[in-house]
Parts: C-alpha cells; sequence; structure tokens
C-alpha cells in the first residue's frame, strides 16, 4: 500500500501542474510541474487569490470557468493562453514565450476553509497548439502563391454573407484570369507561366488593403474580396490592381500576345440568396469581359 508520505510524493511528481482553487479564486494548494522547461514553479501562488495576480479580463475568465465546473459537476476541458508575465509572483525561470494550456477543471466533493474547490490540472500544450495553427494556415494557403485558397474564399464568403444579411454590409468580389497564360506556357515553359502567377499574387499583396482578402480561385483565376465596400469604390481599386498588371506583366511576351489580366466585378446584392450568387455574376462578367476582347474589367 502506499503511505501517505508516498502520496505527498506523487502528487508533487505529477508531470503537469495541479492547482486546488477556490470558487472565490485562492490558490488553495499547488502540486507537480516541476520541469522547468515546460512550466514556471506555481508553488509560490498558494494562499494568493487569481485577482491579485492575474490582470483583470483574464482572472474574470478564470473565476468563471471555476464557478461553470462548481455548478455542473462535469470535467471541464479549456484551452488558453498564458505568460509569466500575465501571472505577478511567478519566477522568471522556466519558458520564455506564452504557454498554451490545456485546462481540466473539476469540482471537488469537499469544501477548504468553508469554500467550494476545484482540482485544476493545467497540461502545456503549446507544441499542439503551434501544429494546429500550421496545418489550418496550409489548409488554407495555396501553395505556389501564398495566397488564400478556394476553401478559405468559401469560409470568409460565408461570413460576408452573413455581415450583408445582418447589417447591410456590402462586399464587392473581384474575379480575374490572366489572358495568354497558354502561350507563355507553352513557349517558354510552365516555370514561366508560374512566375507571371506570382507576379500577379505580389500585385495582389501590394493592393491589398488591410482587410481585403486576395485567394487562387483555381489555375489562373483569383479573386479579391473588398468588405465593407460598394461597387464604385472597388472599381476603383480594381483599375489600380488591372494598372499594376499592366505594368509588372508586360514582360511576359510572346511575339505580339502579352500577359493581361481580364477582370468581372459585382457587390453582393439584396436578391442573393448565398454568395454563389454572388460568385456567378462575378464570373458571368470575367467571361464577359474575356469575349469582349480581354484585358478589360466588367461590372455586374
Ligand atoms: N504555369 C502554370 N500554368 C497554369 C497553372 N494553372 C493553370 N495554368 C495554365 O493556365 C491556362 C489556363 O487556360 P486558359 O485560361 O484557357 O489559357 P489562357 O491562355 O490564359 O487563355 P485566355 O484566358 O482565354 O486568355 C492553361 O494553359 C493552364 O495550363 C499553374 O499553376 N502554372
Amino acid at each position: 500500500m502506499i503511505n501517505i508520505e508516498q502520496m505527498a510524493i506523487i502528487l508533487d511528481t505529477l508531470p503537469d501542474p495541479a492547482f486546488i482553487l477556490s470558487r472565490s479564486g485562492k490558490y488553495v494548494a499547488v502540486f507537480g510541474g516541476r520541469d522547468k522547461r515546460y512550466y514556471h514553479d506555481g508553488s509560490g501562488l498558494v494562499g494568493l487569490y487569481i485577482s491579485d495576480l492575474i490582470k483583470p479580463a483574464k482572472a474574470n475568465w478564470f473565476l468563471e470557468q471555476i464557478a461553470r465546473a462548481l455548478e455542473s459537476r462535469k470535467l471541464l476541458i479549456e484551452e488558453y493562453e498564458l505568460s509569466n508575465s500575465d501571472v505577478q509572483g511567478l519566477p522568471d525561470d522556466g519558458p520564455a514565450k506564452p504557454i498554451w494550456f490545456e485546462g481540466r477543471i473539476q469540482a471537488l466533493s469537499f469544501p477548504v476553509e468553508g469554500e467550494e474547490v476545484v482540482l485544476w490540472v493545467a497540461s502545456n500544450i503549446s507544441e499542439r497548439h503551434e501544429l494546429e495553427i500550421r496545418l489550418r494556415e496550409l489548409g488554407e494557403t495555396d501553395q505556389l502563391t501564398g495566397l488564400f485558397n478556394r476553401r478559405k474564399l468559401q469560409h470568409d464568403l460565408t461570413l460576408h454573407y452573413k455581415s450583408y444579411v445582418r447589417a447591410a454590409v456590402p462586399t464587392s468580389i473581384l474575379m480575374f484570369d490572366l489572358d495568354n497564360l497558354k502561350r507563355v506556357n507553352d513557349s517558354k515553359g510552365h516555370h514561366e507561366g508560374d512566375e507571371a502567377i506570382r507576379v500577379v499574387a505580389h500585385i495582389c499583396r501590394q493592393a491589398l488593403r488591410e482587410n481585403d482578402g486576395a485567394y487562387r480561385f483555381g489555375g489562373d483565376e483569383f479573386v479579391i474580396t473588398f468588405p465593407d465596400t460598394g461597387l464604385e469604390q472597388a472599381m476603383q481599386l480594381a483599375r489600380q490592381i488591372h494598372e499594376l498588371s499592366r505594368k509588372q506583366l508586360s514582360r511576359f511576351l510572346v511575339d505580339d500576345a502579352v500577359v493581361t489580366v481580364s477582370m468581372g466585378i459585382t457587390t453582393i446584392m439584396q436578391e442573393d440568396r448565398s454568395y454563389e450568387d454572388a460568385i456567378r455574376r462575378a464570373d458571368l462578367a470575367l467571361y464577359q469581359a474575356k469575349n469582349g476582347g480581354k484585358n478589360r474589367i466588367i461590372p455586374a
């Protein structure tokens, strides 16, 4: 059988720190989490209160989670970020960067000093968190250009459409396609064609305002979204992008054919049942730009 001294050693050897916290946010006890590569030593916190140590917004969040665990009596699992500069009284030795934690919070069945308490186990999940961010970025980025991909466009346009329905915030959509890329590929090779596509991505980045989004729709087709922007203003931005393209793509020349861009532009409208209706309209306008002789902008 394990005796009480051994039990105390086991508690202190727990790989992740385990806090006993009262409803009012008092650190009643701290066990484990001794490896300084992963954790700051929290033993100096015992007897102190969360609200005295942590900035108000975060402190309130901790108190809310304690209350939730006490009310539900069920295991509560929450992820949060915390650095040692967020918590007064923590030593400097330990991880320098902010840590992402997974907190596992469970009400205990006995009070301490007349107050209800929870057990809060805080696991360092920073590596997993970074990997998740990286995977999300990869899942929404086009490899050749570094622009967002079509999946991300669908996600963002869904939100823009909701903003339009909820608060009549207009989003304009510019769809454009390179002209004559096939001739560059055929006569100068795919590598040169790739370069033209990268130049377009660079132009998009040059022209974007803070909340605009640039996406590779597929092949040599691109979309730019202009949130909170009506058609007239979006037309001006499209003209700028068209002009930048005219200058920067002029070096991709095959015989008498230059790489240019054809553009269709529209705004989410009242009759649209989803963002897809607006995309279809932009696509149709782009088709008209191609049919009208390429290298032009057609609004719809
Ligand atoms: N190098 C390169 N070419 C691509 C890529 N994606 C699509 N393309 C080429 O882009 C061309 C797209 O077809 P089209 O739009 O009909 O060709 P285009 O010469 O631009 O024709 P217009 O749009 O009518 O001017 C095809 O030749 C594709 O092979 C890519 O990632 N790299």
